[in-house]
This record gives C-alpha cells, structure tokens and sequence, in this order.
C-alpha cells in the first residue's frame, strides 16, 4: 500500500495556500459574524455627560441631610428633566427637580432621590430619606473615556461587539467579511428530501449538513442541490458559481469508481490534488484552487460522516484563516474511555462518541467518553447521536476501559 498523506500535514497544506480576506467596510447591519480589521477608540467620554440612574428628583445632598420617615424635608419642584433633554438646567439651594433615568444631571446637583424614597410630589416633593452624595448618578467616562480603545482588530462582531460599535457612534466598521462558501453535492442516487424515493436512491444529506456547519463556523452558505455523474455538468455549474464563492465545498465523486465526476473534471485543471489521508473516516481528500482569484476549493468524500469530519478537521480551521483567525487543528479536551475502543492500523481515527463532562463537584474522574454504536461512515443516526470525536492515533489499534484519550466536541 503506497505511504498515506498525515492529517496534520493535509492541513497544512491547506493553511499555507488559503488566506485572510480582504478587509472591507461594512455597515453595522451586515457585520455580526465579521473579524475587526481595525482598533475602534471611541470619539467621547461614554456616558457622554453626567446623568441619573433613576428616575427621582435630583438633589443638594446637603439640603436633604436631615430628612427621616419621621421627619420628612419638603423642598419645591422647580422643574422636570427628561431623557433626551437638552437645556442647561440648575438646581438652587433649597430646591430640586424631577429626574427621569438617562437625563442630564442639572448644575448643582449632586445626588439624585429615587421616587421610592419621596411622596412623588411634582410641585413639592417630601423626602424621607437622605441620599449618599453621588447616589444614583452615572457619571460622564465611567464606561469609557474619550480616546480609549474599545475593540482591538482579530475581534468577531457579535451583538455585544455591534452594542459597542453603535454606542461610540460608528455606523460601518473595516472588517474581514465572512466568507462565502458554496455547498455543492455529486452523485445520481441523491434525490431532495421532501420528494418520493425510487429504488437505488437516497435523500440527499450532505448539503443540509455542510451548510449548516459554515454557518456555524461564521461563513455565508449557499446550498446547491445535487448534480449527476456527469463531469461536464459539475465543472459548468461550478463556473457558474465562481465568480460569487469565496470557498467552494464538494461532496462525493473522488473515489475509485467508474463515476468520479469531482475528480475527472477537476484532475485535468492540475489545480487541485487528490490524495488519500491516512484517517478514518475521511480518507480520499482533495483541495486545491479555482480560477484567477485562485478560490479555494475542498472536495470532500460523499460518505456523510466522512464529509463532516473532513469538515472539522479542515474546512473549519480554513475559515477561521479565512475571516482573519488564529487557525490551526480543533480544539481538544482530555477523557476518560468509558468503554474500550478499537481503531484501524496506521490511520487516525475520529470515533463518533458521547462526551459526559466531569461529575460536579469535582471527584478524581474527569469528563468521560464512550463511542456510539454504528461507526460506519455511512451512519448518520449515529452520527446525531454523538457530541464528540474520540481521536485515537495512528499507532493504537485498541484502548481499554479507563484510558485517557483526546477528544474534539462537536
Ligand atoms: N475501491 C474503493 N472504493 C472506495 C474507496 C477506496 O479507497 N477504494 N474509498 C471508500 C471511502 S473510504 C469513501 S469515504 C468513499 C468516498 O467516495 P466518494 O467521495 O467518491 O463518494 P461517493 O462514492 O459519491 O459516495 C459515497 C457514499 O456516500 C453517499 N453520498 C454521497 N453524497 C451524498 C450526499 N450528498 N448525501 C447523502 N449521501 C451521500 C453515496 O450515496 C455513497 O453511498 O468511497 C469508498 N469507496
Ligand atoms: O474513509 Mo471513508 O471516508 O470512511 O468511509
């Protein structure tokens, strides 16, 4: 049997050709799920001026110091301040105004009396308890101060991220944009679900899977529906899709049989390789490049759970490269087997299992991991059934019972 390519090695051949996206300017509507590609400070102090946390009345903490439930202090109402309320408003000795939460602290004041503590009076108003001064106002650069940076470049817009961005006044920010990524599924037998089954046919899977996947992964996913056999139709609808794709994804058609439309449309440009990785499942790969923008192009096997792990292992780190990511192998945790394993010789295996985190509470156990019954690639229940890979490497062909093993969470 000729050497396999490692699975380390197939993904490094694929983080050495993809490439961070360009950055550009994308307005807040359309940036949740882009990287920064700037340090945005902020223009102003946040809060922007001094203003109440409460809706009360806005007070001289001295004029109010002796006030009890006993002996209430009355003091006039000169005047209402809204949220939103623009003039320069005052609080004498010896009066107060109405405040509402949000609005401008007025000139003078220095704490504010929730209505809770008074007798809601809007002409007069008794207050039976003596504010702190500074209770209940907000002030001016608590949040921020004018200048500080608030997000650094390498960040994911989220909504707490688009929370910041709009509340220091940016409208649209410079950003890697997420990547586009065409879902495209080859074979005769694959008919939509939702349409009736003929004999020698399937529902088509894989599409619903890997779209699904890129979305998570902070792609845009555009799902085409199965083409034939037929390499001349796959390479005129991959054409046709190139100029919107950022990352075209395939599944199926890059094995050894008769009809291998990926392979035989896309040998011939000497663009993309087809090698065989030594992992389980997974092990007919192909990458490569499309066109003049040189987009990249993943060819995955058609088994369904093939297809995802191949996704995970590498399309996932792709487009974290891709949206300007630190990027590199998944993530892994250690466990503990719950039951013992086997594994072929010679390829790394990623056994669908059932991670169960450590017992609260502590204990000397941590999480454990027992396989799902069904490791066929073909096997999607199984597949749904399971939250992890169990990585078990290419010199171990069994664990017991208790051994430790690294796994990847799905
Ligand atoms: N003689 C050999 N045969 C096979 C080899 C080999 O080395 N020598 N490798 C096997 C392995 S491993 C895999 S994995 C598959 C990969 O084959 P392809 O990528 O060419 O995939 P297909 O043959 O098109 O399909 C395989 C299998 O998956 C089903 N499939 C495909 N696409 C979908 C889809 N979109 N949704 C649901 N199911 C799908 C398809 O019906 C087949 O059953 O090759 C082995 N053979
Ligand atoms: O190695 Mo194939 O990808 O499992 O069935």
């Amino acid at each position: 049997m000729d050497a396999m390519k490692t699975v380390d090695a197939h993904l490094a051949d694929i983080l050495r050709v993809v490439r961070p996206l360009d950055p550009v300017r994308l307005d807040l509507e359309d940036a949740l799920g882009s990287v920064l590609a700037e340090d945005v400070a902020s223009p102003v102090a946040l809060p922007p001026f001094d203003n109440s946390a409460m809706d009360g009345y806005a007070v001289r903490a001295g004029d109010v110091a002796g006030a009890s439930e006993d002996a209430p202090v009355v003091l006039p109402v000169t005047v209402d301040v809204a949220a939103g309320d623009t003039s320069h408003r005052v609080v004498e000795p010896g009066s107060v105004t109405r405040i509402m939460t949000g609005a401008p602290v007025p000139e003078g004041a220095d704490a504010v009396v929730p209505v809770e503590w008074t007798d809601g009076g809007t002409v007069k108003v008794a207050i039976r308890r003596p504010p702190q001064a500074g209770n209940a106002i907000r002030r001016s650069g608590e949040d921020v101060r004018a200048g500080d940076v608030v997000l650094t470049a390498g960040t994911v817009i989220g909504p707490a991220q688009l929370g910041i961005l709009a509340g220091v006044g940016r409208r649209a920010v410079l950003a890697h944009p997420r990547p586009r990524v065409v879902v495209l599924s080859t074979g005769t037998e694959l008919v939509e679900p939702g349409t009736p089954l003929g004999h020698g046919q399937i529902w088509e899977s894989n599409s619903y899977t890997l779209v699904a996947a890129v979305r998570q992964a902070g792609g845009e996913a555009f799902r085409r529906g199965a083409v034939g056999d037929d390499p001349g139709a796959f390479s005129a609808t991959l054409d046709a899709l190139l100029g919107e794709a950022d990352a075209v994804i395939t599944s199926g058609g890059i094995s050894m049989g008769a009809y291998e439309p990926v392979k035989e449309a896309l040998s011939a440009l000497g663009t993309v390789r087809f090698e065989k990785v030594a992992m389980q499942p997974g092990m007919p790969q192909g990458f490569g490049v499309l066109g003049e923008r040189r987009v990249p192009i993943f060819t995955l096997p058609g088994n369904p759970v093939s297809a995802y792990v191949s996704f995970v292992l590498y399309v996932k780190p792709a487009l974290a490269r891709m949206r300007g990511l630190p990027a590199g192998p998944p993530a892994m945790v250690t466990a503990i087997c719950g039951s013992a394993l086997r594994s072929p010789a010679g390829r790394r295996s990623f056994l669908r299992g059932v991670l169960t985190p450590a017992a609260p509470g502590g204990g000397p156990a941590g999480p454990t991991v027992s396989p799902v019954h069904g490791q066929g690639s073909h096997q999607l229940a199984a597949l749904a059934g399971a939250n992890a890979l169990i990585m078990v490497p290419e010199d171990v062909t069994e664990l017991p019972e208790g051994a430790p093993v690294e796994v990847i969470p799905l």
